[in-house]
C-alpha cells in the first residue's frame, strides 16, 4: 500500500517554530539520538498513542462493566477460569480483557495469579453516576462511528433522541423517558453538587430556586450543606413527577417550562446546573432574561456546568462534552467568557468565573441582578 504522501514543507513563517521542527524528518532523527530530545519524543509518542488508542481503552472498560467483572471482583479475588464461567467469556479472550483492565489500573493480579479489584476500579464502582454514564455511552459511540459524517451534520444522531426533552414540543408526557433521563442525571449529580458548593458560598443566602433542577438531586445536597435555606425546584411537569417523596416536604416543586412560563419569584438566589449547555443561544438568552426578572435587586445567579476552556481548549470539556452536546444537536459547551457575555446581555452584572478543579465535573459562573 503506498504510504500517504508526506505533508508539503511549510512555507517559512506559516507555522510556529516548534511545529516546523516537529514536521522535520531530520529533527525526528536527531530526537531519536539525543537523550533529552529522546525523552521528549518518547513522551509525545505516548501521548499520541493514548489519543489513537483511547477508543479501545473505553471499550475495554465497557466490556468490564457489561460483563460485571468489576462488580464480581468487588466480592474478592477470582481466577481467570472462575471469571470465565461467571462472565460467559472464553478464558483466552477474557485473559486479554483482564490484562487490559490491569494495565488501566482497574484490576490487579495477586501472587497466585488471581484477579482482584484495584483502587481505581473500586473508585469507579463507588463514585456515583460513573457506571450508568459508561453504560449509556454506546449511544454516542454509534453516533461517532462515521466521524466525518457526524461533523458534517450528515448523521441523524441517536443521542438527540436519547434526551428529547430539550426539543420543546417533544418534551411530551413521556414519563418513562423522563424518568430514565432524570435517573441518569440524578446519579451523576453528587460530584457536581460537591464541586458547585465548594465554589459558591450560599451561607448568607435565604432562598434558592434551582431551575431545570431535575428531580431535586442538587437541592438535596444543598439541603444537607445549608439547612437554613428555603428551597424551590422548577422543571418540566413530567420530570417533577419523579421527585422522590422524601424530598417533597423540604423542596417546593414548581412545574413549568422556562421556554413559555414565567419563573417563580421570591428566591434571592437562582441556580442553573447543567442546563445552559443543553440549549442554543436563542433559548439561553430569553431564559437568562427570565431568571434576571425573577430575582430581586442584588439577587445571585449560579451557573454550574462543564465549560469549554475557550482560548485554552480543555482536554476533557472541549473533547467529551463539546462533542457530546454537539451530538445532542441542541446545545453547546460554552466557555466561561461566552456565558459571561450571555449573562451581561441578559442584564446581569458582577459576573465572576470560578473554574472547577475538576473541569470534567463542573465549573461555575456567578452573577448578580443590579
Ligand atoms: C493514593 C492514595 C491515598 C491511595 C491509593 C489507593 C486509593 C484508596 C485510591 C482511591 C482514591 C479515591 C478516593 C479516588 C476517587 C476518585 C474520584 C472521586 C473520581 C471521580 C471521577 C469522576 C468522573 C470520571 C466524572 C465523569 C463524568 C461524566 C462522564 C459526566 C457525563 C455527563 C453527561 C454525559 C451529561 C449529560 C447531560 C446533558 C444531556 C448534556 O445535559
Ligand atoms: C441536563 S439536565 C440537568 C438536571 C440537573 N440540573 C442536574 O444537573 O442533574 C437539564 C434539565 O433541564 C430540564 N429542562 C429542559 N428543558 C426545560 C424547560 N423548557 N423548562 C424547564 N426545565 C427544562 C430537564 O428536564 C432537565 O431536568
Amino acid at each position: 500500500m503506498n504510504a500517504e504522501p508526506r505533508p508539503p514543507p511549510a512555507r517559512p513563517g506559516a507555522q510556529g517554530f516548534l511545529t516546523r521542527l516537529a514536521m522535520s524528518p531530520r529533527f525526528h532523527r536527531l530526537a531519536a539520538r539525543l537523550p533529552g530530545l529522546r525523552w521528549m519524543a518518547r513522551r509525545e509518542g505516548a501521548e499520541l498513542f493514548s489519543i489513537i488508542s483511547g477508543f479501545v481503552q473505553s471499550q475495554a472498560l465497557v466490556a468490564l462493566v457489561e460483563a460485571r467483572v468489576l462488580h464480581i471482583l468487588a466480592a474478592g479475588p477470582m481466577s481467570t477460569d472462575d471469571l470465565s464461567r461467571r462472565c460467559a467469556i472464553p478464558p483466552e479472550p477474557l485473559a486479554v480483557l483482564l490484562r487490559a483492565g490491569a494495565a488501566l489500573k482497574l484490576l490487579s493480579r495477586d501472587r497466585r495469579g488471581n484477579w482482584a479489584l484495584a483502587p481505581r476500579g473500586a473508585a469507579f464502582l463507588t463514585v456515583p453516576g460513573l457506571e450508568p454514564m459508561v453504560r449509556h455511552h454506546h449511544v454516542l459511540y454509534g453516533d461517532l462511528s462515521d466521524p466525518l459524517a457526524f461533523f458534517r451534520g450528515q448523521t441523524e444522531t441517536a443521542l438527540a433522541g436519547f434526551w428529547p426533552y430539550v426539543f420543546g414540543p417533544l418534551a411530551t408526557e413521556n414519563a418513562p423517558l423522563a424518568a430514565r433521563y432524570s435517573r441518569l442525571m440524578a446519579e451523576s449529580q453528587v460530584l457536581v453538587a460537591q464541586d458547585t458548593l465548594r465554589l459558591v458560598d450560599l451561607s448568607q443566602r435565604r432562598q434558592l430556586l434551582d431551575v431545570g433542577g431535575g428531580t431535586g438531586a442538587f437541592l438535596a445536597e444543598v439541603a444537607r450543606a445549608h439547612p437554613h435555606l428555603t428551597l424551590s425546584l422548577f422543571d418540566l411537569p413530567q420530570v417533577l413527577a419523579a421527585v422522590p417523596d422524601s424530598l417533597r416536604g423540604r423542596i417546593a416543586c414548581n412545574p413549568g417550562s422556562f421556554r413559555t412560563d414565567p419563573l417563580p419569584t421570591g428566591a434571592d438566589t437562582i441556580s442553573l446546573v447543567r442546563v445552559l449547555y443543553d440549549h442554543p443561544d436563542a433559548v439561553v438568552g430569553p431564559l437568562l432574561a427570565s431568571v434576571c426578572a425573577a430575582l430581586p435587586q442584588g439577587g445571585m445567579l449560579v451557573v454550574s456546568e462543564p465549560m469549554s476552556g475557550g482560548a485554552k481548549p480543555d482536554p476533557a470539556t472541549d473533547v467529551y462534552f463539546a462533542i457530546y452536546t454537539l451530538a445532542m444537536r441542541t446545545g453547546r459547551t460554552r466557555s466561561a467568557a461566552e456565558i459571561a457575555t450571555l449573562l451581561t446581555a441578559a442584564g446581569f452584572c458582577g459576573v465572576q468565573s470560578r473554574p472547577g478543579d475538576r473541569p470534567y465535573v463542573t465549573s461555575v459562573v456567578v452573577a448578580r441582578r443590579p
